[in-house]
């Protein structure tokens, strides 16, 4: 029923468009990476021992503990997903593009009611643990991450070396295996040419900036994702609270860019805003690129207080709604780009006015 309702549903608890600086910080994300003793890596397992991790993860997800602590919480192997479904569960972000496109039978999810929780299995590492939450709360977000941890340690050998800590399939995740990230709408700073170097100090900082949808894709409607580049020789804690600390330091620097446009050059803000959301309210065909493009501009319209009656939720939700996999369920059926273009562009203008 979980998995059923999340990809029947766009709206998902990171949507919420709520809680400490939402309005930059659409939404936050711990995931821990874990690996059982004596199974390969995924990407040299066999048949049958891909199928007993998924047989052991199952077990363990779906213990009576971790449904007391998580609730509703559902495993499913991907093979009874339809393409269509995995690619949904990516636009949601629940799982990743690798795990979305993997064949065979060894993979797997499980996901909680509110679908702040889940568990990809057999995707780089034997597990990959997320927990996503709205807004900057990646404290509150490894909270539970680490409760749901050591329930499963309770159940399953993880590997663990007393020097390095966790061993994970790439080197860059070993120790903690964790890697938290915020995703952030920043278009000031993109806005300004400054933004390269700005990214570029992030980097010698420890922190990676990337994509919508993570390592190896672009930045989409001014939202870029900052996470940890060191996974080993800081605590938990300390890389929590330095990421917190990091995001702080650039939603500063998002405001002062705002501020800066909005004494430099108002009339060229309020004219990209009330444009972008005049194409939105009254465009008949509309691409995904353009789209995201002019809602960015909204959600920036909508936090400097030159819009009003628009919800940052709403914003969020179009996020998902407004992909691919999304409108060909939403449609029914098969869709070409042309009817993509026209059915995203309706229910655009549908949730908007
Ligand atoms: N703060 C966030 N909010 C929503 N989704 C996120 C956030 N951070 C990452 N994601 C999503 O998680 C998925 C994986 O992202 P990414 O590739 O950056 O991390 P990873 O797979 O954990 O890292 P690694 O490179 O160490 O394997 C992507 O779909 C990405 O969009």
């Amino acid at each position: 029923m979980t998995i059923e309702n999340a990809l029947n549903n766009p709206y998902t608890k990171w949507m919420e468009g709520k809680g400490p600086h939402a309005s930059i910080v659409i939404s936050s994300r711990v995931r821990l990476a874990r690996n059982l003793n004596d199974y390969n890596f995924p990407h040299l397992q066999d048949e049958e021992s891909g199928r007993k991790v998924m047989e052991l993860a199952k077990d363990a997800l779906t213990a009576q503990e971790v449904q007391e602590l998580v609730d509703g919480i559902e495993f499913m192997s991907l093979e009874e997903l339809s393409p269509l479904d995995r690619l949904i569960l990516m636009e949601k972000h629940l799982i990743s593009p690798q795990l979305a496109d993997g064949e065979g039978p060894c993979h797997g999810i499980a996901l909680s009611e509110d679908e702040a929780v889940s568990v990809m299995v057999n995707e780089e590492d034997h597990l990959r643990l997320q927990v996503l939450f709205p807004a900057l709360q990646l404290k509150e977000a490894w909270n539970l991450a680490s409760k749901v941890d050591d329930l499963l340690e309770s159940r399953l050998d993880f590997a663990f070396d007393e020097q390095y800590g966790y061993l994970t399939c790439c080197p860059t995740n070993v120790g903690t295996g964790l890697r938290a990230s915020v995703m952030m709408h920043l278009p000031a700073i993109a806005m300004t040419n400054q933004a390269n170097r700005f990214f570029m100090s992030l980097s010698k900082l420890g922190f990676v900036v990337r994509g919508l949808y993570g390592e190896g894709t672009q930045a989409k409607g001014n939202l870029f994702q900052v996470s940890n580049q060191i996974t080993l020789g800081l605590s938990e804690e300390e890389l929590i609270g330095n990421l917190t600390s990091v995001s702080r330091q650039i939603i500063e620097q998002e405001q002062l860019a705002r501020d800066e446009m909005r004494k430099e050059s108002l009339a060229q803000l309020e004219d990209m805003v009330f444009r972008s959301y005049g194409i939105l309210t009254n465009a008949y065909i509309i691409s995904s690129e353009e789209a995201v493009a002019h809602l960015s501009n909204v959600r920036l319209g909508l936090d400097m207080g030159l819009l009003r009656d628009v919800q940052f939720r709403k914003l969020n939700e179009l996020l998902v709604e407004t992909r691919p996999a999304f409108l060909r369920k939403l449609a029914g059926k098969e869709i070409d780009a042309f009817n993509r273009d026209f059915k995203r562009a309706e229910l655009i203008r549908n949730s908007l006015s």
